[in-house]
């Protein structure tokens, strides 16, 4: 669509262009035959028009150009944010966050040289040398035939510039990726790399990646002004070529001076579009080494919300209504979680009633958490997960969870705001009852949290991030309350105050799943499922 009407004005402004030749031309050479004012107004006045037709319409292409390139980067974020979000849980440690962050910010901003000039630019050419061309060979057709056979040798110095121009701009962009990735891994580890002393050895790693990317910079730049230099000396070399045919012609009275003016002043108009597809193309490279890496996260990421459901159950998918006894809130069956392609929870089958305290136990790395990004459809399984005797699609999940994952995550604003996330008239009474529950009875009620729960011990923090999966329990009554290690910063006193609080949220009628390596906690559960290392019979 912005194409098409970049064409079309393409078209004005190639029309603007000839006419503006065609008036200069003919008022030279009036001036020069000493013609009168009055017989020169008609010529001016189409010399004024078509220069500011011709800046009029180039502004048109500008602004189509920003546009188009904005509406292009925003649905590719999008698409890519979607596409991050899909791959849930699961992570990606092929792509780092560092480089996606790179991708979406920098990556896609490079894009505006693509979409915003070459694209463009390519249009332009695509309507303006023929247009250009045909007006060469109907007022002068030897010009238009030397145009015809030096054209093409415009496209050829492109295309060997642009195989050098490729190759040095991913290097760049790998460059640039390593960088951030660099900075942002010594950003997230300082606190640790001061504790062992070693925050001074990151200086000389960031200064050595900041001066390959510098190299890299500089050589792209090279590139560039190597290439824009032959463009126009193959175009220069040319014009000159027809300019000498004009000239003897002109000396010889063979044409007449209006037409050769026109001439000479339209032939570089022919050339133009096409040395500044060349010279764009390096605006380009950036954007489209980083289109590429664009695409293929796309293309990696999974098409369709993953499902729960494989096809063995798809018999039992009907709703469990048997007799007049409630259905179980969670009932698994032949469940099978993956991570990195190896299943990690396989086949577990179970049911469990809402009002029950079940603790998820095992070793480290059996899969607990695993299971529980399964349960919150954060990631991928298969098999079947029931919720309150409905199969729950992995996007539906959510809805009926209310979860704390092992890190608080807490977001910054009045403690209420934090504990009330996402609600959008925070009920007080709740609030305060919620804190209650999690035992969040040492942080003062109007505290204002910094960001990540700036302002917390790291106790406290795990407390808050209890009471805001207690108030979205209570506020939503999700039959699914889902904690990963509660306890695991907590004094003995203050554990029991909390397994108190989640016991008497379990009698709400959630089922409250809490994965823990804590004794008191197993203890006071209800139920324990405890996970055995895929392959391993329980
Ligand atoms: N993002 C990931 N990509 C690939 N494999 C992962 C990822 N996260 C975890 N794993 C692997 O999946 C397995 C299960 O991890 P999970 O975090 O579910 O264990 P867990 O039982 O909760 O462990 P812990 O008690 O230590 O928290 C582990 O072997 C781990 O190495």
């Amino acid at each position: 669509m912005v194409l098409a009407a970049g064409a079309l004005v393409a078209l004005a402004h190639v029309g603007a262009i000839v006419a503006f030749c065609f008036s200069a031309a003919q008022l030279i050479a009036g001036l020069v035959d000493g013609r009168s004012a009055d017989e020169l107004g008609g010529p001016v006045i189409a010399t004024a028009a078509s220069v500011l037709a011709r800046a009029l319409t180039q502004a048109a292409l500008d602004a189509l150009a920003v546009r188009g390139a904005a509406r292009v980067k925003s649905q590719l974020r999008r698409r890519v944010l979607d596409a991050v979000d899909a791959r849930g849980a699961s992570g990606d440690r092929d792509r780092p966050s560092a480089d996606i962050a790179t991708l979406i910010g920098p990556g896609l901003d490079a894009l505006d040289g693509y979409i915003g000039r070459y694209l463009p630019q390519l249009v332009l050419t695509a309507v303006a040398t023929p247009v250009v061309v045909g007006a060469l060979l109907l007022a002068d057709a030897p010009t238009g035939i030397a145009v015809v056979l030096t054209l093409p040798l415009i496209p050829l110095f492109m295309v060997l510039i642009g195989w050098a121009t490729q190759a040095v701009q991913r290097r760049q962009w790998q460059a640039l990726t390593t960088l951030s990735r660099g900075f942002l891994e010594v950003v997230q580890g300082l606190s640790t790399l001061m504790i062992f002393g070693r925050q001074h050895r990151q200086v000389a790693r960031i200064d050595a990646v900041t001066e390959q990317y510098r190299r890299r910079t500089m050589r792209v730049l090279r590139v560039s002004f190597l290439s824009s230099f032959a463009l126009e000396l193959a175009a220069s070399l040319s014009v000159a070529i027809v300019a000498v045919s004009v000239g003897v012609r002109l000396i010889d009275g063979v044409i007449a001076l209006a037409l050769g003016l026109f001439v000479l002043v339209l032939v570089p108009e022919a050339y133009l579009p096409l040395r500044q597809v060349g010279a764009q193309y390096h605006a380009a490279a950036e954007g489209l080494a980083a289109a590429e890496e664009v695409l293929d996260l796309l293309d990696a990421a999974p098409t369709a919300a993953p499902s729960p459901v494989s096809s063995v159950e798809r018999a039992a998918l009907a709703d469990e209504t048997i007799g007049d006894a409630p259905p179980p809130a969670l009932r698994l069956t032949e469940l099978v979680v993956r991570r990195a392609g190896r299943p990690v929870v396989d086949g577990l089958s179970g049911a469990w009633a809402g009002g029950l305290l079940l603790a998820v136990t095992g070793e480290s790395g059996v899969g607990k958490s695993s299971l529980l990004a399964a349960l919150r459809g954060a990631l991928p399984a298969e098999g079947r997960i029931a919720i309150a005797g409905r199969s729950a699609h992995a996007a539906e999940l959510a809805a009926h969870v209310a979860w704390a994952g092992q890190r608080p995550d807490l977001t910054a604003g009045p403690l209420a705001a934090v504990v009330a996330l996402g609600a959008e008239h925070p009920d007080t009474a709740l609030v305060q009852r919620a804190l209650r529950l999690a035992a969040v009875d040492d942080v003062p009620a109007d505290l204002v949290l910094g960001p990540g729960g700036d302002g917390l011990s790291g106790g406290q923090a795990q407390r808050v991030a209890i009471a805001r999966a207690a108030y979205r329990a209570l506020e939503r009554r999700t039959p699914l309350v889902l904690l990963d290690e509660p306890t695991s910063a907590l004094d003995a006193a203050t554990e029991l105050r909390v397994i108190a609080g989640l016991r008497a949220l379990a009698a709400e009628g959630a089922l409250v799943v809490v994965v823990t390596h804590r004794p008191a906690v197993i203890a006071a559960a209800d139920e324990r499922l405890d996970l055995q290392p895929a392959g391993v019979p329980a």
